[in-house]
Parts: C-alpha cells; structure tokens; sequence
C-alpha cells in the first residue's frame, strides 16, 4: 500500500505529452480475441486497468509479447471455446465485460464473471445484454454469472437500439457485429473518442463501419477478421486533468500531440470555469498566471456545467471540474447527471477548504475562490482521486493522499510526470518514512 505526499503551492509548468486513452485502449486490447492473428497495440497506457486486462487475456490463452514500453504484440489463435475469464480478475476492472462480446461472436458463447470498476453509482449491464440479444444471443445466470449463447449458427446480424447511449454495450455491439456476416446497424450508439478508436481498429481488421463518430452505425461484418496494428489515441480525460492543473496552480502547460476535435466541449466547459486554452497544431497550451473567473450565462445568470454522452462534457470530468471551479471567482453548478454517486467525494475538497454545496447526490453548487489547505485524504474513485490530488497541488501545505491505486488505474506514472514539472510530490508506502526533499 502507498500514499502520495504532496507539499503543494507550485505552479506546475512545462511540457507533458498525454498517455494512451485508457477507455480505447481496453476494449481495443479485448478486440484481439475476435482473430487468431496477431494484432500490435501501439501507444498502450501502463496503467494498473490494462495491467489487468491484459492478465485476463492471458489467462484466456492468449500470448502476449511486449515490443516496446507501450507496443505489444497479442495473439488470441491459441484460445478455446472452454476458455474461462477469470472472475477474481474481472473484478477489477468494469472493462472485463468487454470480452463477451468478443468471445461470443468467436465461439458462439461466454460465461462472464461480475465485472468491476469505480463505484460511483448503479452500473447497468442491460444494454450489453439488449445488443446480444438483437443478435440472436440468450443469457442466464449460473452461480452469479451471466452465461451468453449464441443460436445454432452464430450470432446474426440485426438491429440493434439502444435503450441508452452506454460507452461498453456499444463497443461490445460493435464487436460481436464486426465478427457477425451481414449489416447489423446500432441505433443511439455511443460516440464517445474511445468508441471511435476502437471501429477504426475494427476497420482495419476488414469489417465496414459507416456512422464512426455518429449515433448511427452500420457495421458489414465478417465471418473471419484478420491481425492489425493500431494506435491508441490520446486521452482526453487525462489532458483535461493536465489543464485543469495548470489553471488551479497558475502554471504554464503545453501539451502535445492532442486530438483537437476531441477537446471542443472540455475547452469550452473550462473556458467557462474561467480557464483559457488555445491550441497550437496538435498542441493545446494552457497560459500560466491566469486569474480565474467564471463567467455567468447571458442575462446574469448562474453559470451550469451538466455532463452527458458524447459530445457532451465528459462524465469522467466532473470531479476535475469541480475541483478546478473551487480555484475561480463566482459561482457554478455543476449537475453530474449520469452517477449518482460520483459527487459524494466533494467532502473531501470540503474538508481542504472549498465552498461546495451538495443540493442532491447529482449537484453541487460551487463557488471561489477559496483558499485550500492541507489535509490526509482518501482516493476513492479515480477521478475523484485526480481532483483531490489537483486540490492538494494548489493547497498550502502537505497533503497525504491515501487509496492511491484508485489513481494508478488511470493515470500512467503519475507522480514522476508530475515531479518533471515541478510538483513536489511523493509516492511512499504506507507507514515509511518522510520522503527525503519534503517540507
Ligand atoms: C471502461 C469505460 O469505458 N468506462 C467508461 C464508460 O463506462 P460504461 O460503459 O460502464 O458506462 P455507460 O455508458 O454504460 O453509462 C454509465 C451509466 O450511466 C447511465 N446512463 C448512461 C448513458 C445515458 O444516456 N443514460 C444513463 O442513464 C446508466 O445508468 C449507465 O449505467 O462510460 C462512462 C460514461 O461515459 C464512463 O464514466 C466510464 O469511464
Ligand atoms: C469510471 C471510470 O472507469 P471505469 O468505467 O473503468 O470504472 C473512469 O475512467 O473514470
């Protein structure tokens, strides 16, 4: 077990290039089991989630071969129809789910354990099961397992509607259609950039998808996929963490090789917390110094930051943004409408300080500046976890931040690239010494 140290109160300036989005990278892993040949996964994020997918890939017998720090080489021709996913490992990760589709439309059938993943408010996997059955599936439970069939045959292509726009039954539909011969068309897909990333590698492995970035995909799908080499695309969950960092600790960023189409809705949500941003190419630049204020909607009315599906606000930004709101002048409401429980960390940055009222479990009224101060904090989502350690940044003091696995999940070595632009923050085992340099 470990914490992070932080002695906080230093503008966080520089150069940072963003990891592998972690939401593509692990359907996109999973994708490697809808082909014996092999795939090569570029720009993978070593991240604690795709540790463990990788170990549930494994463990289903397929042979992983790292070429480079984040390339690796995965080849599913060993696996079997009798291939078990690991439920002990499948419980640490919500994205264990995302091999049903896979293993569905290769073998006709899955046993799938109870899947993980961040606690933050009911999970349904009705979609999931909705899509499989528009393409012929049944499912069952057995000893708390959900068992997946396909008919006699295999899956069929068919239509496939959405009861809503859910990130996973999308990309699990997308999978089990790539790998299902004729159209299957899904209607209020999700569309989020790591739903994208994922058709696009779809693509190369031969399916036709028609409607990547829309509510409307129409999939011609195969009956054998073959091998690709794909690249994860940047996260913009991650960039979205970086800038509101900058602006909470008055630093100066440049962050490279963005996706600038992905970054709209986050430049114009946190333009409206008061944070500037511009970007320069591929590059985003986040100017240092700024005086953060929020700016009231037309006629003088309270500022409002909702999230939803994309290309709406990203719900995995929330909490980044309520902590960066703490850090502008005036007011805002931020409504966290798809978690019901995401926004119950806010105590946390309560506690450091900030002046945030919880109106119901989906909103928080917020208003700044307020000053922040140390305190010892557990992480207890992921996100919510990058919030408190935005807040332990820019508060005076040193914050001892607990949980901090909740953070590895997400967020690729985090502490040594925070250190390389100036934070000073430690990652120490629970009950060792004080780190060396601290204050
Ligand atoms: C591994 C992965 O990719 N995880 C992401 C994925 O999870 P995941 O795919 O599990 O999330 P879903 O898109 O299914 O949505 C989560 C929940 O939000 C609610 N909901 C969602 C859409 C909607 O239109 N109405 C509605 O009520 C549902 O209760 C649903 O269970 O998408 C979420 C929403 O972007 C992100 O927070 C997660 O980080
Ligand atoms: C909620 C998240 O992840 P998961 O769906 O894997 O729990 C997240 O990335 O913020």
């Amino acid at each position: 077990m470990e914490k992070f140290v932080i002695d906080g109160g230093v503008p966080l300036s520089g150069t940072v290039t963003p990891a592998g989005n972690k939401n593509a990278a692990l359907p996109i892993l999973a994708a490697s089991v809808l082909t014996a040949a092999e795939v090569v996964i570029r720009n993978v994020p070593r991240i604690r989630d795709t540790e463990a997918m990788i170990e549930l890939l494994e463990l289903l017998g397929v042979t992983v071969d790292w070429r480079g720090e984040h390339e690796v080489a995965l080849c599913a021709a060993g696996v079997t129809a009798d291939a078990v996913v690991d439920p002990d490992v499948a419980e640490k990760i919500r994205a264990s789910f995302l091999l049903a589709g896979p293993l569905l439309a290769r073998f006709g059938a899955a046993v799938m354990p109870p899947p993980g993943g961040d606690v933050i408010g009911r999970r349904r996997l009705d979609p999931h099961l909705d899509a499989f059955r528009a393409l012929g599936a049944r499912d069952s439970i057995a000893d708390g397992q959900i068992v997946l069939r396909a008919p006699v045959g295999g899956l069929r292509a068919g239509d496939v509607f959405m009861d809503e726009p859910s990130v996973m039954a999308t990309e699990n539909a997308l999978m089990a259609a790539a790998l299902t011969p004729g159209e299957t068309i899904i209607g209020n897909a999700a569309s989020e950039p790591h739903v994208q990333d994922l058709a696009r590698m779809l693509v190369h492995m031969g399916a036709r998808i028609i409607g990547i970035g829309s509510n409307v995909m129409r999939i011609s799908g195969v009956a054998e996929l073959g091998g690709c080499t794909h690249d994860v695309g940047p996260d913009h969950i991650e960039i979205g963490s970086f800038m509101a960092m900058a602006g909470m600790t008055g630093g100066e960023l440049r962050i490279k090789d963005t996706d600038p189409g992905d970054l709209r809705m986050i430049m114009l949500v946190f333009e409206r917390l008061g944070l500037h941003s511009e970007l320069d190419g591929l590059d985003l630049l986040v100017p240092g110094g700024q005086d953060l204020a929020v700016a009231r909607d037309h006629g003088g009315h309270t500022a409002k930051v909702q999230d939803g599906p994309w290309p709406q606000f990203p719900a995995d930004l929330t909490s980044i943004a309520v902590a960066l709101a703490t850090q502008s002048r005036g007011q805002v409401l931020i409504h966290e409408w798809m978690f019901e429980s995401r926004l119950f960390f806010t105590d946390k940055l309560v506690s450091m300080g900030a002046n945030i009222l919880i109106a119901d479990p989906h909103r928080a009224l917020v208003t700044g500046k307020t000053p922040l101060s140390a305190q010892r904090v557990e992480s207890p989502d992921i996100r919510a976890g990058m919030a408190v350690l935005l807040a332990a940044l820019c508060a005076d003091g040193r914050t001892e931040i607990g949980n901090i696995r909740q953070i590895d999940r997400g967020y690729e070595r985090i502490d040594e690239r925070l250190r390389a632009l100036g934070a000073r923050i430690e990652r120490v085992p629970i009950d060792g010494p004080s780190p060396v340099g601290a204050r």
